[in-house]
């Protein structure tokens, strides 16, 4: 069975539709920048949870299917960053052909829009963690 397939179609409309209502949402109020979720820092114990899920007998069954597409997504994450990466080690040898300087903070500025912008038609993830995760894109990317 697929991973994706671990997801009845009812649950997955139902998470899609959770992240649609708030891109809704966002576009009704017309400003996606001031209704974009504020970021709410969770502990990292996650609250008043007693004890991790693994110390559990048996790793509840949803718990599991989630956490199965989180490593279905995180591979294809690593794949797309090292294609990235690849595009951006290109970039800089080009400029370097060209006598140009790495760092270029204006095309930085304009990636921050532009993911920004993504963040605000989809959600959950809040704007400035989505920036602070590009940001150390970023810097690695530069110093890589
Ligand atoms: O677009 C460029 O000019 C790049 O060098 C690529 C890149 C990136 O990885 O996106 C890397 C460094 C720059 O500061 C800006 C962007």
């Amino acid at each position: 069975m697929q991973v994706t397939d671990a997801f009845t179609n009812g649950e997955a409309e139902r998470l899609g539709a959770r992240i649609a209502g708030g891109a809704a949402h966002a576009v009704a109020a017309g400003a996606p920048q001031a209704t974009r979720p504020a970021a709410a820092p969770v502990p990292a114990s996650g609250g008043d949870v007693a004890a991790d899920v693994d110390a559990l007998d048996e790793v509840p069954e949803d718990i599991r299917r989630h956490r199965a597409r989180i490593d279905e997504l995180d591979a294809q994450i690593a794949r797309l960053l090292n294609e990235r990466c690849a595009h951006s080690h290109a970039i800089r040898s080009l400029k370097r052909r060209e006598g140009l300087g790495l760092f270029d903070a204006r095309r930085e500025e304009q990636i921050y829009e532009r993911v920004g912008a993504e963040a605000g038609t989809e959600g959950p993830l809040a704007f400035e963690h989505l920036r602070a995760i590009y940001a150390t894109i970023l810097r690695v990317m530069r110093e890589s």
